[in-house]
């Protein structure tokens, strides 16, 4: 269970106001408001099709808003031309929910891909920073020269993750980074995202139906619900009256999640000094 108390409120690096987002006459989001904090780890919820996954695209600059003000990482965003959205792409990085990777370039190339595309690296440079994020990320220097069809899932998602982080980005947007993983690597990659946060002091907002996920690594989360967004820690959000939330929180997955957590919060709490 993640301690708020022992990280410092930072400043806020993700600013939206009043965002929506329509497609065609189907509005997804209707009026979003929230901050998210630097050094922050935001996880986000809500039913299937609620937006989760375009809210992250939108802040990614690959979805543009019907309205809204964005402010990224000190930037007010205005304009959505290429050049506006490759300075953008320069600072966050995005793990998509399927990995995304190139399936005929080896994990190396594809990890090196964004810093010749957007930092201009020699082909070189590229190759041996990558390493280095594979290495960062728990693979070996050799998976490299594998093709991503040659790695097992929970590989892919770290070679997935390497790829966002070859930027060094402040800010990474990451979509269900735990689906489809067995428990005990998913419980890996939530440790991957917390060393990685302590260290680099990245920010992360991270899309997950993952409870275990969320009780684990999350210092706030964000609920996407009726096209409206509702943030707190998850003991506030756990209390809201709000159907969707009271069964996602308050089901059977959702009590032995919690239950789960404060068993290790039990564990890991200092013996009594007497
Ligand atoms: N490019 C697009 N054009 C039209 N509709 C879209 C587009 N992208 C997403 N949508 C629609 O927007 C809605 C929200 O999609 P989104 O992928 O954000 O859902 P989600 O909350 O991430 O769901 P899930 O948990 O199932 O992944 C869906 O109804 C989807 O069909």
């Amino acid at each position: 269970m993640v301690d708020a108390t022992t990280k410092p409120a930072g400043e806020p690096i993700v600013e939206v106001e009043g965002l929506v987002t329509r497609f065609g006459a189907t509005t997804i989001h209707d009026g979003l408001s929230f901050t998210v904090d630097r050094g922050e780890i935001m996880g986000v919820v809500g039913g299937s099709g609620s937006g989760k996954s375009v809210m992250l695209r939108i802040i990614l600059g690959l979805i543009h808003p019907a309205a809204g003000r964005i402010r990224l990482l000190g930037e007010e965003i205005t304009g959505f031309d290429e050049a506006a959205r490759s300075r953008r792409q320069r600072r966050i990085g995005m793990l998509f929910q399927d990995g995304a990777l190139f399936s005929q370039l080896t994990v190396a190339e594809n990890v090196a891909m964004p810093l010749i595309e957007h930092a201009r690296v020699s082909t070189q440079t590229a190759r041996r920073l990558a390493i280095d994020k594979l290495v960062l990320v728990g693979l070996k220097p050799a998976d490299g020269d594998k093709l991503p069809s040659e790695l097992s899932g929970g590989m892919r998602k770290r070679a997935g993750l390497a790829r966002a982080l070859a930027m060094d980005p402040e800010l990474l947007l990451l979509d269900e980074p735990t689906a489809g993983l067995d428990p005990i690597s998913a419980e890996g990659f939530d440790q991957l995202i917390l060393d990685l946060n302590h260290a680099l002091g990245v920010t992360v907002m991270l899309v997950t139906h993952d409870l275990d996920t969320l009780h684990a690594i999350c210092d706030r989360v964000a609920a996407l619900v009726d096209k409206q967004i509702r943030i707190g820690p998850i003991a506030e959000l756990a209390q809201d009256p709000h159907p969707w939330l009271q069964s996602y929180f308050g089901g059977p997955r959702g009590r032995a999640a919690l239950r789960a957590s404060d068993d290790a919060a039990v564990r890991n709490a200092p013996m009594p000094t007497r």
